[in-house]
C-alpha cells in the first residue's frame, strides 16, 4: 500500500486507477508552498499539473518519495535536477492533451482574427459595435509554427484545413518531412520573416526562453498576430507588449504567462490582448486521458514495473526492454562484488558487453551496474534513476565498450573499475535455463552464483592449504556451501571463492589472514 498525494485537481479517473489497487490517496489541491513541503515527506508519490511547484526544497523534504507524475505535458514546474539527485523519478502524460491544446490554439487564432472576445464583452455591456471589430480571414495567410511536436504538427494540420499556408521551424524537422506534410520547411528567421500568424509551441527550457524578443519581433511583419499556449516565457512578455504597443504586432492571444495565475498584467489590459487562463488542455477528454497514462505509470513504478514515460530517465522500447531485463540482476551483482573486491575510490569504470550482448541497448544495463558499485558506499537511495548522476557527482568516468568476442560464452558481461592502485574486474553471464553466473574474476576463471555470502580468498597455490581453510571456518561453525578455485600456474598465485551460509564476522575474516599462504580475504554481501 503505497500514499499518494494529488496536489492539483486530476480527473477522477485516473484516481480511480491508483485506488483500484489499495492505496491511500490524498487529494489536497489547495496546499501551500510551506504546507506542501511540510507533509510532503509520509508521501511515497506526487500527482501535479502544472500549478504546483515541485522545488529542490521540496523535493529536499520528501524522504519517501519514488516518483513525481505530471498529468501532462510541461515539466518546468518541477526541478528536474533535484528530483534525479535524490532518485526520484519523475513521468508525464504527453500525449492525452495533444488534439485539446491543438484544438485550443486553433480556437484562439479564428478568435483573435475575429475578434470574438472583444465583441462579446462590448456585446455583454449592451454595445452594438459591428464596424469596431472587423476581422480578417486566416484563408491563404501564413502561419509560422515555431517548435513542430506532437501539438504543433496537429496545429498545422488544422491550419492546412483552413487553407491556411503553414511554414514550419524545428530543429528536428527536415526538408523531406515537411513536404511530406504539405508544409514550408524554415529556418527560425524564416518564420519570423514569412508568417501573418506565430504560434510558439515548443518546451520552455534555457535555449527557448525568450526565444521571442524584441529582435524577433524587428524581423517580423507588421501587423503580424501571435499566439501563446505553449508556456510562459517563451516570449518576452515586456517585448510583446511593447511590440503590441507599436503596432507591429497586430494582436495576440494568450494561454501561458510567465507568472501564474495571472489576473492583473500589462499584456491583459491592451484591446488586441485576447486570454484564456491556462486551458490548453482543459477539457473532458485530455484531462480523463492525461489522469489515466500518468496514474498507470506511477503505479507501474511503485510495484516496481517499468515507467512508460520517464522524463529524467530515457525510455526503453518494451520489445528491447524483454531482450535486456534479464540482465539488469546480474549487472547489478556484477557491481556489487566488484565494489567490495575494490579497496581504492573507483575514477574510472568500464563496462563491456560481448557475445549477443555487443549489439544491444545496454545503457539500462550499465545504470544497474553502476547501481551496484556505488550503493555500497552511498546507501540505497542509489536507483536505476540517479546511479549515472551520482557517479559523474563523484568523478567516477563511466565507458560501456562492445567486442564480439566473447571467450566461449553467448553472451559476456565484464565490469571493471580503475583505481590509482590499479584494474580489477569480474565478467559474468546468463546460463540458458540455469541463470546468472559469475565466471571471471580479474585473471581467474570461476562458476560462482551471485547470490548470498561469498568469501573470496587470494592464497598461494600449496598443498593443504584448503584444507587450513576448512578447518578454520568449521573452527568458526561457518558451513561451506560451494568451493571453486583456480591458479595463475602451479605453486602461483590462486583464488578461492566459497560461498557460506552466513556472513562471516570481521574478526573471523581476520584469523583467515592469519594463514602464511593467504593474501587477502574479502567477505562479499551479494
Ligand atoms: N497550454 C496548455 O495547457 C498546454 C501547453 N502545452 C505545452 O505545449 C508545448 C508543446 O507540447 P508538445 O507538442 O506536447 O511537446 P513536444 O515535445 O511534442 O514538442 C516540442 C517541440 O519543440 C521543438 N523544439 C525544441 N526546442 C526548439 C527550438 N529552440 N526551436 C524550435 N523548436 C524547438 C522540439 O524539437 C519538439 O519537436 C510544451 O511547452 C507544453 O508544455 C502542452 C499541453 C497543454
Ligand atoms: O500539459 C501541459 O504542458 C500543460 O500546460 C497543461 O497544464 P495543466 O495540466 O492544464 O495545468
Amino acid at each position: 500500500m503505497f500514499h499518494i498525494l494529488v496536489a492539483d485537481p486530476i480527473s477522477d479517473e485516473g484516481l480511480d486507477v491508483l485506488l483500484a489497487s489499495e492505496n491511500v490517496v490524498t487529494k489536497d489541491t489547495e496546499l501551500t508552498p510551506d504546507e506542501l513541503e511540510n507533509r510532503i515527506a509520509q508521501f511515497d508519490a506526487l500527482l501535479v499539473r502544472s500549478q504546483t511547484k515541485v522545488t529542490r526544497s521540496v523535493i529536499e523534504k520528501a524522504e519517501n518519495l519514488k516518483i513525481i507524475g505530471r498529468a501532462g505535458v510541461g515539466v518546468d514546474n518541477i526541478d528536474l535536477e533535484a528530483a534525479t539527485e535524490h532518485g526520484i523519478i519523475v513521468v508525464n502524460a504527453p500525449n492525452g492533451n495533444t488534439n485539446s491544446a491543438a484544438e485550443h490554439t486553433m480556437a484562439m487564432i479564428m478568435a483573435l482574427s475575429r475578434k470574438i472576445p472583444q465583441a462579446h464583452l462590448a456585446l455583454k455591456n449592451q454595445k452594438w459595435e459591428r464596424s469596431k471589430y472587423v476581422g480578417v480571414e486566416v484563408k491563404n495567410k501564413t502561419l509560422g509554427v515555431v517548435g513542430l511536436g506532437r501539438i504543433g504538427t496537429e496545429v498545422a494540420y488544422r491550419a492546412k484545413g483552413q487553407r491556411m499556408n503553414v511554414i514550419a521551424y524545428d530543429p528536428f524537422l527536415t526538408e523531406e518531412k515537411a513536404e511530406k506534410m504539405g508544409i514550408q520547411y524554415g529556418t527560425f528567421a524564416d518564420v519570423l520573416k514569412e508568417a501573418d500568424y506565430i504560434t510558439v509551441h515548443t518546451p520552455l527550457m534555457k535555449e527557448t526562453r525568450h526565444m521571442i524578443s524584441t529582435d524577433a519581433f524587428r524581423q517580423m511583419k507588421d501587423g503580424v498576430y501571435i499566439v501563446n499556449c505553449a508556456r510562459g516565457g517563451i516570449i518576452d512578455e515586456d517585448a510583446l507588449y511593447d511590440a503590441l504597443v507599436s503596432g507591429k504586432v497586430a494582436g495576440a492571444a494568450i494561454d501561458v504567462l510567465e507568472e501564474e495565475p495571472f489576473q492583473d498584467h500589462k499584456l491583459l489590459n491592451l484591446p488586441e490582448v485576447i486570454a484564456t487562463p491556462h486551458l490548453g488542455a482543459s477539457t473532458v477528454e485530455a484531462q480523463e486521458n492525461v489522469a489515466i497514462d500518468v496514474s498507470q505509470d506511477v503505479l507501474n513504478h511503485l510495484t516496481g514495473d517499468l515507467v512508460k514515460n520517464p522524463v529524467n530517465m530515457p525510455s526503453v522500447p518494451s520489445d528491447v526492454l524483454s531482450q535486456i531485463e534479464p540482465y539488469f540482476h546480474l549487472a547489478e551483482k556484477l557491481g556489487t562484488f566488484l565494489i567490495y573486491l575494490t579497496a581504492d575510490v573507483p575514477e574510472e569504470v568500464t563496462i563491456y558487453y560481448s557475445g549477443e550482448l555487443s549489439d544491444i541497448q545496454a545503457a539500462p544495463i550499465t545504470r544497474n551496474a553502476v547501481k551496484g558499485l556505488l550503493r555500497r558506499h552511498l546507501g540505497s537511495h542509489v536507483n536505476d534513476v540517479n546511479a549515472l548522476y551520482l557517479a559523474e557527482k563523484k568523478g567516477v568516468t563511466i565507458n560501456e565498450s562492445r567486442t564480439s568476442t566473447t571467450k566461449g560464452f553467448t553472451n559476456l558481461m565484464t565490469v571493471e573499475v580503475k583505481t590509482k592502485s590499479g584494474v580489477r574486474s569480474v565478467s559474468g553471464t546468463l546460463l540458458n535455463g540455469l541463470g546468472a553466473r559469475i565466471v571471471r574474476v580479474d585473471h581467474y576463471s570461476v562458476d560462482v552464483m551471485p547470490e548470498g555470502h561469498i568469501v573470496v580468498i587470494h592464497h598461494q597455490d600449496l598443498p593443504g592449504v584448503i584444507g587450513k581453510m576448512g578447518s578454520l571456518l568449521a573452527e568458526h561453525a561457518i558451513n561451506i556451501a560451494t568451493m571453486q578455485v583456480d591458479r595463475s600456474n602451479i605453486g602461483g598465485d590462486a583464488i578461492m571463492i566459497l560461498t557460506i551460509d552466513k556472513y562471516p564476522e570481521q574478526y573471523e575474516i581476520e584469523t583467515l589472514k592469519q594463514l602464511e599462504e593467504i593474501s587477502d580475504v574479502t567477505a562479499v554481501d551479494l
